[in-house]
């Protein structure tokens, strides 16, 4: 998918939503245990009651992997779900990967080839020749950890080193790799009043925004300081929308808060953009 394609959904449905598949046994509700697959049966009933609120949906490959090979197939099953009903909406596999050359060239066939993830995240830590397998793929992007939701993030990625913090020369420093043109940043939610440094460094980069929900950052604030002229955020959400309810009703209830925030979104870009 092409970064204008996923700005034309953005307009049609009114939204920057991106929906975030985190499938926990010990949370889903319980009658759903007793299926073949309950976590694919979960994210399913998900996508739809959602699907038409949301441009994107970002399964992080923790929440199956902690279940083997049979996490591994529901994995599968959902993205190829998705693909083959909703083909128009955007998906993350959130990995978190990044390693020396060739190796990161395996990661990139695995979500990019195998899965046919549209994106995939990747952590900078080791530079260049880590990043530039994944961006060799044209039409899918990779999503660069930039400053990140967490409290950690202060422990490094704020720190300065020749005059300048480190996030910032992640920012800076991956512009100049081979095909950077399919990068996109985590930027979180949690640190909206970073947002207008960051945009002064990539003003035209979809950032990908988690943080909103259950970890607290505010959407208008991100708005306020992150959005560019072609809206340019994706901001995730997923333990509010998705554990909204632990009983049957779990999916209306999944709907209803996805549509809260989809009408936020909605007023936003009515306000900025007309739409
Ligand atoms: O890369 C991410 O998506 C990510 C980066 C970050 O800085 N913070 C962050 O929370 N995330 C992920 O975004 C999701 C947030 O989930 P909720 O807090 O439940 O909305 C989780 O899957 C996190 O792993």
């Amino acid at each position: 998918m092409t970064t204008q394609q996923l700005h034309e959904q953005i307009l049609q449905k009114k939204s920057f939503l991106c929906v975030g598949l985190d499938p926990d046994l010990d949370k889903i509700p319980s009658h759903l245990l007793e299926t073949e697959d309950p976590i694919f049966e979960f994210n399913k009933a998900i996508i739809d009651a959602t699907h038409d609120l949301t441009v994107g949906y970002k399964p992080n490959t923790a929440f199956f992997e902690a279940y083997g090979i049979k996490g591994w197939i529901s994995l599968q099953k959902t993205i190829n779900y998705i693909n083959e009903n909703f083909p128009e909406i955007f998906t993350i596999a959130d990995a978190k990967r990044g390693d020396i050359g060739n190796t990161s060239s395996m990661y990139a066939k695995a979500f990019f080839e195998d899965l046919n993830f549209d994106s995939v995240t990747v952590a900078p830590y080791m530079g260049k020749d880590s990043v530039e397998p994944f961006l060799a793929f044209e039409n899918k992007h990779t999503i660069m950890l930039a400053l990140t939701s967490n409290e950690g993030a202060f422990d490094f990625q704020t720190l300065t080193a020749n005059g300048k913090e480190l996030y910032k020369q992640v920012l800076e420093t991956s512009k100049t790799w081979k095909n950077s043109h399919n990068l996109m940043y985590v930027v979180g939610a949690t640190k909206a009043e970073y947002f207008a440094e960051i945009r002064k460094i990539v003003p035209d980069s979809f950032l990908l925004v988690p943080g909103i929900g259950a970890q607290g950052g505010s959407l208008s604030e991100v708005c306020k300081y992150g959005m560019n002229d072609n809206v340019g955020l994706l901001v995730n959400s997923a333990r509010a929308i998705i554990y909204a309810s632990k009983g049957n009703d779990f999916a209306e209830k999944a709907r209803e808060e996805a549509l809260s925030v989809q009408q936020e979104m909605e007023e936003i870009l009515s306000s900025m953009f007309q739409v």
